[in-house]
This record gives structure tokens, C-alpha cells and sequence, in this order.
């Protein structure tokens, strides 16, 4: 699907580790404290420069018109800031992660954008700059071009590393589509957790998504995907749902319970990853 002569880079998900809504900003958003995580489900994309300006995906993701695309409008917002209408690029994405589900894929196939063509096209901007640019077109985008595991604030922007145990998860795609303002409009949604001035993973326990009651209040598929996970454990749900996570101790035990989860929920078992997997390939050209 990419061409097989252009590097393949690598665009990962994320998991919402823990997610608490604190309050709401003056322009209607809502105020965040979330540890975020980068996991081992990856989109990959390739990428080559053109000098006549034109941004072309050739690959077409179903249900998003092109110029809508998430790769598309990082590469158009680069070209703004590159101080040259010349910097084209050919874009080619293989996607991997489910649209929608909570998983950040767009936001990351955006930062990876944004990373690869701040190198190629010699833009020169910081990672600061990167993730100002990011947050315009999407909260999670900063958390891809931070690229570490980050404690967030504000809607998402605000980033510091932090510290968690290497973790194995069985990820669960429950068979619906959670609508994000759909969730962050409801009525019932609770907006006043206390907020963490000097978060750990200690002070954190027990971990919990501040989403997840209306979500599993309102979608019958997410509460039965939900219901069968906790035969195994605690899980959780990732930002604004619907995928589902449980946390294991050992890749073998987040195998067995893969092996014992009904085939018409699509399911895999994955591990966080400390650093971004494009740093060192993009540090090595
Ligand atoms: C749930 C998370 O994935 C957690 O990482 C993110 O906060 C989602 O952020 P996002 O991808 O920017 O969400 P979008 O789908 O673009 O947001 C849709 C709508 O949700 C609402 N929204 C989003 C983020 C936020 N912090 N507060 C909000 O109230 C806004 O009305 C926004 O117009
Ligand atoms: N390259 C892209 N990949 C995926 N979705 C894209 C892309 N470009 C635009 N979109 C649109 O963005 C929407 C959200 O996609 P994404 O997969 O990032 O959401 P998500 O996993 O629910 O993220 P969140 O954590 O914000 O809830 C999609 O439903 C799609 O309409």
C-alpha cells in the first residue's frame, strides 16, 4: 500500500491512562488532567517532498474527504509557516488504528506530518513551535509531538513527562462510534474533579476516566464489551471511547485473555512505548 522505495514512518496511538475533567476554559472547552501514553498500534505513512506547492494524499482514507484529512490540513499549516508556497509534499498512509475510537489516530498521523515535513521541507521550528501549530488542529496532536509519556493539562497542550510501570494491555474495539462532543456536551458528564498540582503514579491510584459512566450509560455495546473485560480485571476506557483497555502485568497474560474474548469484538494485545518511534529514525537522516 505505501511505496516500498520511500521510508515508512511510523504514526502511533495512544492510550487515555487516566483522564479527569476538572473544569471548563472561557472558550467553552474543557480543562484537563490526563496521563497519556504512546502504545505499539501503529499507522504508518510515507512521505515525499515536490517543489511545485501541490499536497497530495494518494490514499484516500474512506468516510474523509482528502482536504479534510487530518495529513492533509498538517501539511497545508506547515507549507504556511515554511516561507515557501513551494514546499509541496506526496502523502501516502496505511491505516492501521480504528477511526474514532479514542485511540488519537488522526491527531497522531497529523504530528507525524508535521515532524517528518518540518525535516524534509527545513523548517527549522522547535518542538514548542511544532506543538502550538499541532493544538490548531486537534487537542491530541501536541501529546504526538511531545512524544514521550506525558501528564496533560489544559486541553491537552500542557505537557510534562511522566512516570509510569512497563504495562501489557488487551485493547477491545467495542462495535459502536462514540461521538467526542457528543460526550463532552452531556448533561450528566462530571466537571469538577479536584485538580493534581504534583501528580504520580502513586497519588494517581486508583486511575479512572472521568467519560466512562455516560459513555457506558449510553451505548449498549460498550457496556457489554465492558461487562465481559471485568471478568479479567479493571478496565477503562480511552479518551472519549469507545475502545476499551485492561492492564496487564506480562504480554503472556494479556494473550490469555485475548484468546478467551469472543471473535466479533476486534482485539489486541499491546504494550506502552516511552519514546516516540519516529525521534530516532528522523535523529539518524
Ligand atoms: C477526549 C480526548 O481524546 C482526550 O485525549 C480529547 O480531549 C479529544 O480532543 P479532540 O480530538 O480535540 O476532540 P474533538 O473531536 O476535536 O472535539 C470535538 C468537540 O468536543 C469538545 N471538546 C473537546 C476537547 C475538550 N478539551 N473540551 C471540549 O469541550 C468541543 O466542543 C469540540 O468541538
Ligand atoms: N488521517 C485521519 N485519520 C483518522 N481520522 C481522521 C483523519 N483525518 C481526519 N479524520 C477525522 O477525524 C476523526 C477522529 O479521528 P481519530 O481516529 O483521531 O479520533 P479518536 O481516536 O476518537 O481520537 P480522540 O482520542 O480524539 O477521541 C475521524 O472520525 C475522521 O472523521
Amino acid at each position: 500500500m505505501l511505496p516500498e522505495h520511500l521510508p515508512h514512518y511510523p504514526s502511533p496511538a495512544k492510550l487515555n491512562l487516566d483522564l479527569r475533567i476538572i473544569g471548563r476554559l472561557p472558550n467553552g472547552y474543557h480543562a484537563l488532567e490526563s496521563i497519556f501514553t504512546l502504545i505499539d498500534l501503529c499507522d504508518e505513512l510515507s512521505i515525499q517532498p515536490r517543489d511545485d506547492g501541490q499536497i497530495i494524499l494518494h490514499t484516500p482514507t474512506q468516510g474523509v474527504e482528502p482536504e479534510h484529512d487530518l495529513t492533509v490540513r498538517a501539511a497545508k499549516l506547515l507549507r504556511q509557516h515554511s516561507g515557501s508556497l513551494k514546499c509541496g509534499a506526496d502523502i501516502w498512509l496505511n491505516k492501521k488504528i480504528p477511526m474514532g475510537g479514542g485511540l488519537g489516530g488522526g491527531s497522531s498521523n497529523a504530528a507525524t506530518v508535521l515532524l517528518v515535513l518540518n525535516h524534509l521541507w527545513d523548517c527549522r521550528l522547535n518542538q514548542q513551535q511544532l506543538i502550538d501549530l499541532g493544538v490548531k488542529l486537534g487537542a491530541d496532536v501536541p501529546f504526538f509531538i511531545f512524544g514521550r509519556t506525558a501528564f496533560a493539562r489544559g486541553v491537552g497542550e500542557i505537557l510534562q513527562d511522566f512516570d509510569i510501570p512497563q504495562q501489557y494491555y488487551v485493547l477491545l474495539r467495542p462495535d459502536e462510534h462514540v461521538a467526542t462532543p457528543r460526550i463532552f456536551a452531556h448533561p450528566n458528564l462530571p466537571r469538577n474533579s479536584p485538580s493534581n498540582p504534583q501528580p504520580t503514579w502513586a497519588n494517581m491510584q486508583p486511575l479512572r476516566n472521568d467519560m466512562q459512566d455516560v459513555v457506558l450509560q449510553d451505548y449498549p455495546q460498550v457496556q457489554a464489551a465492558f461487562q465481559t473485560l471485568a471478568q479479567y480485571g479493571e478496565p477503562r476506557m480511552t479518551g472519549s471511547g469507545a475502545c476499551l483497555f485492561l492492564s496487564c502485568a506480562t504480554p503472556e497474560q494479556a494473550q490469555a485473555i485475548q484468546f478467551r474474548l469472543p471473535e466479533n469484538w476486534q482485539t489486541w494485545c499491546i504494550q506502552s512505548v516511552a519514546q516516540h518511534p519516529l525521534f530516532s529514525i528522523l535523529s539518524n537522516r
